[in-house]
């Protein structure tokens, strides 16, 4: 191909010379009055110059450029005949050469066009002609280029899309784009070609495929702006691989409106009666020393036979199919663990075309914004990504946050399950349906986290991650990466809890890359991004990578429309804070369960011995107290006797309770009508007795409620199985108890006693009747309340009304006796008023419980322990 210029100016050469002959014989004809046929000796010219013009095509139009598009075609080599950036010539009208009426030679007329220009016909697709024409051209083209090597962006306003029909093969595997029928698509289609003009400024990659709009008429309502739209394109676009097949251009205008623009580098075939003319070419030599283009009249070329254009597609559709085919598995490295993260985290997450995407968490892009519509594929899109990252990079390289705000399972992927025990080895926390608090903590521990990683580094007199991990290869610094699911939910409230996590996230954003800590924040909704953005610049400009995928827009730049109609699986990458220059298109695979738990158990089996799981926490789940280890830890060798009563939101999920030692104060009371109440004072029952040797402890158990019976039942008959005295009291018993216990002159008290009072508000009413010499049950209750602890007695109470444990304790002055509170379904304001702290804050909640010591000052939000499949009953009177 190299000499095909010399070939080409071989062709104008001879077609001057044919043109002086025409030209002679057309002064000769004239002279003669049109009496005379061309002469024997015109005519051999006539042959012989299109047997040497036809020879001269097919030097500049090997195999599919200028071959006959008949059946011998089919047996022809694909994407041997033409190069990306080299001049194509194709061979685009038969030149018809003799007088007009008589006997005529006819020879090839091959015209520039990928690589250098464009090919415009005036007459459109609805003239089968022009139809055939179209189809041969577009054929050539993509039979004779490298695969891959052509994008077309079919526009059809003339025949509303039929002229493409032979090509669907190429439409469905997307080599092709859907035709565009209608102005609005033929918008969108100039509108790509422009990005890709724009982007070419900087130089284009020598592999980049040819973008060619292909219309076969525009569409309705294509006015002028479309008109100069196209003249821009014809005029920048061959430097940026952009070129134009048009036919029914220029369009016949309404009358009043100028002539659309000439396009520049362009052939122009226009009808003349039932033949065309050809203007000149983008060539640079012309064919007319004059520019009046080809000399003869020219019979467009004819159509490829039925059944070409389809036998040449099909294998194309398919190899494409191939080679742009993104899955799950592509996306894994051939071997696991072997990338290092010092300089930062790189995985592939799709295709973007037939090239792979790669993106990176580094000092570039350190955090990343993923916004997109439910069901657009953001988690799946996350677990490409993360499955990505944790299969190039070991435990030792890298270490996963995940949290999940959201109702779902995003991320119970990376856990063990009652069906899989196995886990991702890097996945250190775990929260699925998190509450605020526990993101907060998470927050948290990233943020001590950072600050460890700051004080080493000052150590080593360095101040980023990077520059530690080039000088050393012992510490051991695992990249972070936190991952956040419905991050917004973390601000909803605008309360203490949002402004701390949002400082806390900001701080995280702002220092975080020098440490190696990186944030992955995922939304649904525009609100969400709206929240981050209302907490200023500050956060929003650390996160210069944006994915948009379907209608996650709001990520983006305001002008960029980008995302607003992707489909799912595919996403807009864009890496400068959303302007719309900067968008990749990308399409990601589908995490299909079979790959992800193949992968998993990839990773799993190489984990490091003695790795542990993953700290999960799951907003949903229950919380039993005999499956919780630190309660099957519990000996009567034991310092401080503690009362647990359920698992605190936090990282790990520590098991809390009271210590009740001798301290005064040291009672439990759970407040609340939740029945959760019951089990509540249950498990604290149990972890104590399992504090004691058998006969060293009583329980007195007092129920006042019908639903606790079930409760009372177990505990009593566990107690007992255990060796532990166990007494059963009505409220008159109670009553004698207090009233023995309250005298400790009288009843000195041997062994510890645990009063276990459940639905205590009936009792307080019961025990506020005065006896024969005036005393009130109340009273020997404040006494033991007062005095117990110091004796080894403690009152753990459930009170339904809140009011009455006020009025038990004798109200606020009573408040230091009883120093432990669980807190359920009572309103917030009630119990700021209880424990006399008007700051405090409490959103009563399923399966959630809020933990006060006066002692410690703790108020801690806690998952208290029930008893199994209490959330499963919607009757059993929780909240
Ligand atoms: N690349 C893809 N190719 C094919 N199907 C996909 C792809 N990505 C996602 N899907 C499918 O789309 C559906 C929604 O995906 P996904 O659950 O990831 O969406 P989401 O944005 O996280 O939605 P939600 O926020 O509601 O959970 C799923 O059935 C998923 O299998």
């Amino acid at each position: 191909m190299a000499s095909a210029s010399a070939h080409f100016n071989r062709a104008v050469a001879l077609h001057r010379e044919a043109a002086a002959h025409v030209e002679a014989a057309r002064v000769e004809h004239a002279r003669q009055q049109g009496t005379a046929p061309a002469s024997d000796g015109q005519l051999a010219t006539y042959q012989r110059l299109a047997h040497e013009l036809n020879s001269a095509a097919a030097q500049i139009t090997p195999g599919w450029l200028g071959c006959p598009l008949d059946g011998r075609a089919r047996a022809r080599k694909l994407g041997v005949d033409a190069r990306l950036g080299d001049v194509m010539h194709v061979d685009a009208a038969t030149g018809l050469l003799g007088p007009r009426g008589g006997e005529v030679s006819e020879f090839a007329v091959a015209v520039p066009f990928l690589g250098i220009g464009h090919v415009a016909v005036d007459r459109d697709a609805r003239d089968p002609r022009v139809a055939g024409w179209m189809r041969g051209l577009l054929l050539r083209s993509v039979a004779a280029l490298p695969d891959g090597g052509l994008r077309v962006l079919p526009v059809d306003g003339a025949t509303l899309g039929s002229l493409f029909t032979p090509f669907r093969g190429l439409v469905d595997a997307q080599v092709w784009a859907t035709p565009a029928t209608t102005v609005d698509r033929l918008r969108a289609v100039l509108d790509e070609a422009e990005e890709r003009v724009a982007a070419a400024h900087g130089g284009i990659p020598h592999d980049m495929p040819y973008l060619l709009i292909a219309a076969g008429g525009l569409p309705v309502g294509a006015g002028s702006t479309e008109h100069a739209r196209l003249a821009a394109l014809a005029h920048a676009g061959p430097a940026a691989r952009v070129h134009l097949l048009l036919a029914g251009y220029p369009p016949t205008g309404a009358a009043g409106f100028g002539r659309p623009p000439r396009l520049d580098h362009t052939t122009h075939l226009a009808a003349n009666g039932d033949l065309f003319t050809v203007s000149e070419t983008p060539a640079d030599v012309p064919l007319d020393r004059q520019g009046g283009g080809l000399a003869c009249p020219v019979r467009l070329a004819d159509p490829p036979i039925d059944g070409l254009i389809e036998a040449v597609c099909h294998p194309l559709a398919n190899a494409a199919r191939t080679h742009t085919a993104v899955d799950f598995t592509g996306l894994m490295p051939p071997k696991i663990w072997t990338e290092s993260s010092a300089s930062g985290l790189r995985t592939v997450v799709g295709r973007e075309g037939r090239a792979w995407c790669e993106l990176a968490l580094d000092d570039a892009t350190p955090h990343w914004l993923v916004a997109g519509r439910t069901g657009a594929g953001k988690t799946v899109f996350l677990l490409d990504v993360l499955y990505g990252l944790t299969s190039r990079y070991s435990p030792d390289e890298l270490a996963l946050y995940l949290l999940d705000f959201k109702e779902g399972i995003s991320f119970a992927e990376f856990t063990p399950t009652e069906v899989d025990g196995s886990w991702i080895p890097h996945a250190r926390t775990v929260g699925i349906e998190s509450d605020r608090e526990y993101g907060l903590a998470v927050l948290r521990t990233l943020s001590r986290e950072m600050s460890r990683r700051a004080a080493e580094l000052k150590r080593a007199g360095v101040t980023r991650l990077v520059d530690l991990r080039a000088n050393r290869d012992d510490v051991a610094m695992p990249r972070l990466v936190a991952v956040i699911d419905e991050f917004q939910v973390l601000f909803t409230g605008n309360d203490v809890l949002a402004r701390q996590a949002a400082a806390a996230l900001e701080e995280l954003a702002r220092k975080g890359r020098s440490y190696g800590i990186h944030l992955i924040l995922a939304s649904q909704t525009i609100s969400g991004v709206e929240a981050l953005f209302t907490k200023g610049e500050s956060i929003f400009g650390q996160f210069p990578l944006r994915i948009a995928l379907a209608g996650g827009g709001g990520i983006l730049d305001a002008s960029n429309t980008a995302a607003d109609a992707l489909p799912v699986g595919s996403a807009v990458v864009n890496a400068a804070a959303g302007h719309p220059d900067a968008n990749r298109l990308v399409r990601f695979p589908n995490a299909e369960p079979a790959a992800v738990t193949t992968q998993r158990h990839r990773l799993w089996s190489a984990r490091p011995p003695g790795d542990a799981p993953p700290a999960v926490f799951a907003g949903y789940a229950e919380h039993h107290i005999d499956t919780d280890a630190a309660y099957r830890r519990l000996t009567p060798n034991i310092r401080r006797r503690q009362a647990l009563v359920g698992r605190a939101v936090d990282v790990g999920l520590p098991t809390v309770g009271f210590g009740l030692d001798a301290t005064p104060g040291r009672h439990v009371a759970v407040l609340g009508t939740s029945i959760v109440g019951a089990d509540i004072v249950h498990a604290a029952a149990l972890s104590l007795a399992r504090q004691h040797q058998p006969g060293t402890a009583r329980f007195v158990v007092a129920g006042f409620a019908a639903a606790a019976d079930p409760v009372i039942e177990h505990l009593t008959d566990t107690l007992t199985v255990a060796g532990h005295p166990c007494v059963g009291v009505d409220a008159a018993k109670l009553r004698a108890e207090l009233a023995a216990l309250a005298d400790a002159d009288t009843a000195p008290v041997t062994a510890h006693t645990y009063l276990l009072v459940f639905a205590a508000d009936v009792a307080t009413a019961a025990l506020s009747h005065k006896d024969s010499t005036g005393r009130t049950g109340l009273a020997d209750l404040r006494t033991v309340l007062h005095t117990g602890p110091g004796r080894g007695v403690h009152l753990i109470g459930w009170w339904r009304i809140a009011r009455r444990f006020s009025e038990a304790i004798g109200g606020s002055s009573g408040r230091e006796d009883v120093a432990c509170l669980v807190a359920l379904n009572v309103a917030n304001t009630e119990l700021a008023a209880l424990v006399g702290d008007h700051t405090l804050t409490w959103h009563p909640r399923t399966n959630r419980a809020l933990l006060l010591d006066r002692h410690d000052q703790r108020a801690q939000l806690i998952v208290p322990y029930v008893r199994p499949g209490r959330h499963d009953d919607p009757g059993d009177g929780t909240m």
